[in-house]
Order: structure tokens, then sequence, then C-alpha cells
């Protein structure tokens, strides 16, 4: 499957508590493409409320966490995440139209390095790095079917990384 620029990315399962439009209790996260990387807008509320009017850190990390997704989808790279780290810059509100970016900054074997930011009118709230690692579809079907679509679709186009290790192509 090709993503063009602009194109919506489809969810990782339709159960994603990312990005699945099945999960009531997801973020229906709805990414689009955007260079070799994921944009996409995001309202918190009152379910993602961790202080007063503020939303849970664990909640934004997992949003970003679910972007970084949608890059291995982008690059068609089935990976996991092995370390997650957030810096939270300020507070992040409920009820705004927040931006959510993601991209992949470098990668080498089977490893892929993530850089993402939540900005609120334009001002960074939440920046944070991540490390995955590159798994074979065993990881995934030998805890549930996954057989068909989605996963067909954009896992069957998997890039193998290049020789010299600078990985999938566009990747930095
Ligand atoms: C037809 C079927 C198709 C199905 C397809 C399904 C498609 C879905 C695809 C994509 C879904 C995306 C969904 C996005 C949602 C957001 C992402 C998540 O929530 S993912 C869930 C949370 N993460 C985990 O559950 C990982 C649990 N951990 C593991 O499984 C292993 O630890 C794993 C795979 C990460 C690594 O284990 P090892 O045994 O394969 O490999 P080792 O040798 O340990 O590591 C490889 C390299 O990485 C480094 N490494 C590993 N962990 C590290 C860490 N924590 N920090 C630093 N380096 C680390 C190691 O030092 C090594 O480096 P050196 O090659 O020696 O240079």
């Amino acid at each position: 499957m090709t993503i063009r620029e602009g194109q919506s990315i489809p969810p990782h399962q339709d159960n994603c508590f990312g990005c699945g439009p099945r999960n009531p209790a997801g973020l229906h996260l709805r990414m689009q493409r955007n260079g070799m990387g994921v944009v996409a807008d995001l309202v918190l509320d009152e379910r993602h409320e961790g202080a007063p009017g503020l939303a849970h850190g664990g909640v934004v990390a997992a949003a970003l966490d679910d972007l970084f997704g949608g890059v291995l989808v982008v690059l068609g790279v089935p990976a996991v995440t092995a370390n997650l780290s957030v810096d939270y810059r300020a507070p992040v509100r409920l009820g705004r139209t927040l931006t959510l970016s993601a991209t992949c900054t470098r990668s080498a074997g089977r490893k892929l390095w993530m850089h993402g930011t939540v900005t609120d009118a334009n001002a960074i709230t939440t920046e944070a790095t991540a490390l995955f690692v590159r798994v074979g579809l065993e990881h995934f079907s030998s805890h549930a079917d996954v057989a068909g679509p989605p996963f067909g679709d954009w896992i069957g186009q998997a890039r193998t990384p290049s020789p010299d290790g600078s990985g999938a192509s566009g990747v930095r």
C-alpha cells in the first residue's frame, strides 16, 4: 500500500486504543501522511483528565506512541516500541485542538528512532522520542488472529532496511 502525501493512514487495527474507530475507550486518532511522517489533530476531554482541566500525561504519551505507530505504516515496517521518553514542557489543556506530529529521524538494522511533538496554537507542550524495534509478523500473530486487512494491506509492502543499515527509504 502506498500512502501519498496528505492521505489518511489506515488504523493499525479497528480496536487500536490510539487509532481504532471501533474502540469505545480509544482516542480515535486520524492521521495523515506528512512527508515521511504523520500528523493528526486531537481534542482531549474529561475522559482524559489528570489534574483538573488538564490532560493526563499518560494519555498524551499514548497518543504520541500511536503516532509513531502511524509512521511505521508510512514506512511499511512492522515494529514495536522498545523505549519511549516524554518531555512535558507545558500543561496540555482539555478542549483545545492539539496538533500532533511524528517522524522517523534515523534507522539502523532493526532499530528506528522516532521524534514527535504536541502543539497547542503553535506552542510545543510535549515532545517525545522513542526507539522502535522491527519485529516479524509472528510477534503479532502469536497473540491473536491478525489475518486479513488492514494488516495485510501495508505489512505486505514492508521495505527491507537498506544493506548499509541506513534503513527504510526516506529515513535520515
Ligand atoms: C499477517 C499479520 C500481520 C500483523 C501485523 C500487525 C501490525 C501492527 C504493526 C505495528 C503496530 C503498531 C502499533 C502502534 C502502537 C504503538 C506502539 C506500541 O504500543 S507497541 C507495544 C509496546 N511494546 C512492546 O510490547 C514491545 C515489547 N518488547 C519486545 O517485544 C522486545 O523487547 C523487542 C521486540 C522490543 C526487542 O526484543 P528482541 O529480542 O527482538 O531484540 P533485542 O535484541 O532485545 O533488541 C534489539 C535491539 O534493540 C535494543 N533495545 C531493545 N530494547 C531496548 C530498550 N528498551 N532501550 C534501548 N535499546 C533497546 C537492543 O539493545 C538491540 O540493540 P542491538 O541490535 O544490540 O544494537
